[in-house]
């Protein structure tokens, strides 16, 4: 178990006018199991190569259990990387390719046997040991690779995108099987997803990352429920939270905001009292499908709840839940439904807004306004 630190790691390109990585600080503990979300392009295989040396950086140090790793070989890093795509050596059985690594590093036939044993028990993979990689599906191969990267027991591993080769059904086994492996070998993981329920399923903590800056990086929870930023806002989750835009008013009871669905029907929303000091104000109220369903269905203490009659535009089945469109100040958002009450297309339903769980994020600065 070993603890990482990335301490304001910066990387440009040669020939590159803008900084891939601005400066992005993470101090990873021993044993967490951190994972790396954001759009495409966003620096991510950057910094996961950077950490294993296979790129240098410009300015910042990498720091594993308190020595500096920054200009340290790839081989003397004593971390192991999982990519994409396997890259396994196709004339090698599944036993050596296993046991490439430790054969490299003159290890005695009979520890090589031993850890490669260890590993194969691990992962069951143990009736493939003799075949070629050619002749393993995706999944057994995604699971060679990671024995191979298993039995080198280094400090740290970092996985890139491991199982986005691998068809759904695969993919979620497989992703078991990781958080399975965590669990018993409580390991120190780098892992890059562009899977959210990946990465909110796997990850102790999660950072997401914007054009080479940190945006936030918290529990799945906390980045679930209390987003730092729009961006992360609309980013984390799936379907995605919506954004609807509206003014805080002195309502009698208290603060609220109005919205109006695309009949002209209009609801006040009451709003929590840490906007008052932007009364007058527009504000951007951001919902998650979660926080808008039927009245039968609440689960919650009925406290800042408000109810509205909104025509449905669309409805999506997912299976567990129906998805259903409303339009809220001319924005589309999502209400989830249960599918024990359905409702269809066009037709006139009363929602409920739990708006204890909504969240507001300024226009201007795109942050969320957090309680005083
Ligand atoms: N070797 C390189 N030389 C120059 N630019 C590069 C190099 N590798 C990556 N980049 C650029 O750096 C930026 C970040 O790329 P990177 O691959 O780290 O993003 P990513 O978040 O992993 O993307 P994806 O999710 O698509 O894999 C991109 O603009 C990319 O074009």
């Amino acid at each position: 178990m070993s603890q990482l630190e990335l301490r304001s790691i910066r990387k440009t390109y040669p020939g590159v006018a803008e900084e891939t990585l601005k400066g992005i600080d993470i101090d990873i503990a021993s044993g967490e199991f951190l994972i790396l979300v954001g759009p495409s392009g966003c620096g991510k295989s950057t910094l996961m190569n950077t950490i294993a040396g296979l790129e240098t950086i410009t300015d910042g140090s990498i720091v594993l259990d308190g020595k500096d790793i920054s200009t340290m070989e790839p081989k003397d890093r004593d971390i192991a990387m999982v990519f994409q795509s396997y890259a396994l050596y196709p004339t090698m059985s599944v036993r050596e390719n296993i046991a490439f690594g430790l054969k490299i590093r003159g290890l005695p036939k009979h520890e090589i046997d031993q850890e490669v044993e260890r590993v194969a028990d691990l992962l069951q993979i143990s009736p493939l040991m003799n075949k070629k990689p050619a002749n393993l599906s995706g999944g057994q191969q995604q699971r060679v690779a990671m024995g191979r990267a298993l039995a080198r027991r280094p400090r740290i591993y970092l996985f890139d995108e491991p199982l986005s080769n691998l068809d759904a059904k695969l993919r979620v086994e497989m992703r078991t099987e990781i958080k399975k492996l965590h669990q018993r070998l409580k390991t120190t993981i780098v892992y890059v997803t562009h899977d959210q329920i990946e990465a909110m399923t796997l990850a102790d903590r999660i950072a997401v990352l914007k054009d080479g800056e940190l945006q936030q990086l918290g529990t799945p929870k906390e980045v679930y429920d209390r987003p730092e930023n729009l961006f992360v806002a609309g980013f984390m989750g799936s379907p995605a939270m919506s954004f609807v835009p509206v003014t805080v008013e002195q309502g009698e009871g208290g603060l609220q905001a109005e919205v109006r669905g695309n009949d002209g029907r209009s609801v006040k929303l009451p709003v929590p009292e840490f906007l008052a000091d932007r009364v007058g104000k527009k504000v951007i109220l951001g919902i998650r499908p979660e926080h808008i369903t039927q009245p039968q269905d609440q689960k919650n203490d009925q406290t800042l709840v408000a109810k509205g009659e909104f025509t449905i535009e669309v409805t999506e089945p997912t299976g567990p839940d129906v998805i259903a469109l409303i339009q809220l100040n001319d924005t589309n958002v999502h209400c989830r439904i249960d599918p024990e009450h359905p409702v269809t297309w066009g037709e006139t339903a009363e929602l409920m807004f739990d708006m204890k769980k909504v969240v507001f994020f300024d226009p201007e600065t795109e942050k969320r306004i957090a309680p005083h």
